[in-house]
């Protein structure tokens, strides 16, 4: 057994004996009410799930396996650069341990171990139009490699629960080796006429995706580390998190359950923000006709949007309450790496604006930006100006987290989720009570 595996093993079965004792002595402990208001309004703040990986503070941000996106910067291995390579965050998840510079290069290996895709994958690639959105193939591509699953081989031979994370383990590293692969691949069909890019097994994994799509600029290479790191993990509410969870809980293996987590990713109030914020910058920029607008006039074009019935992308969030410290991450990013550029200029006039507009709204929890406010500046300064692709990145990235959290579910036995759902009769006779 590899050392990451063997490692993660010893963890969860302490973990697994654990967690079954806690069960049966306090498994009746009362912990949470629940609110009508909560019920009616997308399950906020309901605790209703385990996650090992991460968990949101409201205030603070993501922290992985305790750590804030500001103490990983300085404790995981990092790049030439100093950005946080994410096979440390992927080990860091794993097995709540920071691992050494060596033990992050052995994953990077056994990833290009495991980076080939299988043709069909391609075939199936092939036969979808250029111009389909890359989300939907990424989702087709993932499924199209799901005859490959080691977990639904093994199940279907006759697999023991015990050995249920053995085999998910075994499928999570190869997608997650692969997901770069597929992703470049979408990418250079949709945009670059087909003409793809072999991978450069002498890089990590950052940099060779960042190869694959088409750059070898080292600040690129950088801002892909950070980017694939700090969109890895989210707790296990947030949508796509949860399903993936969810659709793994009925031990559909990881292809199928990792595809159906994307779909949720790609719905403009979750992921796709990401892509409806630049495209919402460049609308501002054509409709006043200046590359440079005045904080006045967005404070307009904010106003215009807002009047329209529509929500602003990239701002407010349904847990934190404060700036997002994955936009502010990759605001210090830009601030020592790029000078003069317009647009991120832009978006951080943006950022001076829209809090007080929707402060003013008076029912946004929270007016803040979320990651998606800065990613796509930083695309576009980079020569990639095709947000349409925006949402794939943050899925190879997403991937790490959630496939993370799925070895764990399946190593500490969770069952099948199956919550409760309520009628409005008896949402009405409650609220008579
Ligand atoms: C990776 C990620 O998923 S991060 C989030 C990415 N999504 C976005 O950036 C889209 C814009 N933001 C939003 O739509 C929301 O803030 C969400 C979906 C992220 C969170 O939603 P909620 O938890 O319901 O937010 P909240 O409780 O503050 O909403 C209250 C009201 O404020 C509105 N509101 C919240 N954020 C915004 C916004 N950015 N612009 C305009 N109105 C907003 C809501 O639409 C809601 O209006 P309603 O009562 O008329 O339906
Ligand atoms: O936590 C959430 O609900 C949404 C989010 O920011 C993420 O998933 O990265």
């Amino acid at each position: 057994m590899d050392t990451l595996k063997q490692k993660f093993a010893d963890k969860a079965l302490s973990l697994y004996t654990e967690m079954r004792a806690i069960s049966k002595e306090s498994g009746d402990k009362v912990v949470a009410e629940v609110t009508l208001g909560q019920i009616m309004s997308g399950a906020r703040g309901i605790k209703m799930m385990q996650w090992e990986t991460s968990e949101l503070d409201a205030n603070v941000g993501i922290r992985f396996r305790g750590r804030s996106i500001p103490e990983i910067k300085q404790l995981l291995p990092s790049g030439p650069q100093g950005e946080p390579k994410p096979e440390g965050l992927f080990w860091l998840m794993l097995t709540g341990e920071v691992p050494t510079k060596e033990e992050v290069d052995q994953l990077t290996a056994d990833w290009h171990g495991r980076s080939e895709v299988p043709q069909q994958c391609y075939t199936v690639l092939d036969s979808l139009p250029a111009d389909t959105h890359p989300m939907t193939q990424f989702t087709i591509g993932i499924m199209a490699m799901q005859g490959d699953s080691i977990f639904d081989k093994r199940y279907a031979e006759g697999l023991s629960k015990s050995d249920y994370w053995d085999a998910v383990y075994e499928d999570s590293m190869n997608l997650i080796a692969r997901l770069p692969r597929v992703a470049a691949y979408i990418y250079r069909r949709a945009f670059k006429d087909g003409k793809h890019i072999e991978p450069d097994t002498s890089l990590d994994y950052s940099a060779n995706f960042a190869h694959m799509l088409g750059s070898d600029d080292k600040d690129f290479r950088s801002l892909m580390r950070l980017y694939l790191t700090i969109h890895a993990d989210h707790e296990g509410g947030n949508a796509s998190a949860h399903t993936v969870h969810l659709v793994a809980s009925t031990l559909a293996d990881p292809y199928r359950s990792l595809a159906a987590g994307m779909n949720a990713l790609a719905g403009p109030l979750h992921g796709l923000a990401n892509q409806e914020v630049i495209k919402w910058i460049f609308e501002m920029i054509d409709s006043l006709g200046t590359k440079t607008p005045s904080k006045e006039q967005i404070a307009t074009y904010v106003q215009q949007t807002l009047d329209e019935g529509k929500v602003i992308p990239g701002y407010g969030h349904a847990v934190l309450r404060e700036p997002d410290p994955r936009f502010t991450s990759q605001r210090r990013f830009a601030e020592q790496y790029i000078k003069d550029s317009d647009l991120i200029d832009t978006v951080w006039k943006i950022f001076d604006v829209v809090p007080p507009a929707l402060q003013a709204l008076g029912k946004v929890k929270n007016p803040w930006p979320n990651v998606d406010a800065h990613s796509g500046a930083l695309l576009v300064h980079y020569g990639f100006p095709e947000f349409s692709f925006y949402t794939v990145l943050f899925g190879v990235s997403r991937g790490l987290g959630v496939l993370a959290a799925g070895i764990w579910s399946r190593a500490l036995g969770m069952p099948l989720e199956r919550p409760k759902s309520v009628t409005s009769d008896w949402i009405k006779a409650q609220a008579k009570k």
